[in-house]
């Protein structure tokens, strides 16, 4: 089991941290090296990921015979840019998608091999 997550505030990394921890292995982060706190990046992100961009994003390289989690908070109800990056570098098809949100869920969803939404204020580590 392979544990990825992308996160603004931590909510994503946080359920990451508990899935790692439960499968006895780490959280690994996908990277953009970006800042996308405060209102004015909020709305940069909202606005990127609502067009499609995709951003440069670091990230250890999966062992393609393990199975691959990703953790990552919805945006605009699609994903980070970074995390579309990963998700088409790597194939969404081997990819069991972990999305946290306060209301919505994952608009696109028929690629990933299981698509898991957290929705709400109170989120807890779902069965894989
Ligand atoms: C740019 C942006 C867009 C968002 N769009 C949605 C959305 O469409 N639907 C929704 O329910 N939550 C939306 N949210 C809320 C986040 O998905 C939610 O707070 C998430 O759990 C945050 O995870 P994080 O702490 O790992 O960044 C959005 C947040 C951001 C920053």
């Amino acid at each position: 089991m392979q544990i990825y997550y992308f996160s603004r505030t931590g909510r994503s990394k946080k359920i990451a941290e508990q899935l790692a921890e439960r499968y006895e292995t780490t959280a690994r982060k996908i990277d953009d090296h970006r800042d996308w706190l405060g209102k004015v990046n909020y709305m940069k992100a909202g606005a990127m990921a609502m067009s499609g961009k995709m951003v440069p994003a670091d990230y250890e390289k999966p062992d393609p015979d393990q199975k691959i989690v990703v953790v990552f908070p919805l945006w605009a109800s699609t994903m980070p840019p970074a995390v579309k990056t990963f998700v088409t570098e790597i194939g969404s098809g081997k990819i069991t998608a972990v999305v946290t949100s306060l209301g919505s869920t994952l608009r696109k969803r028929d690629d990933f091999a299981k698509v898991i939404d957290l929705v709400g204020d109170q989120l807890e580590a779902p069965e894989i």
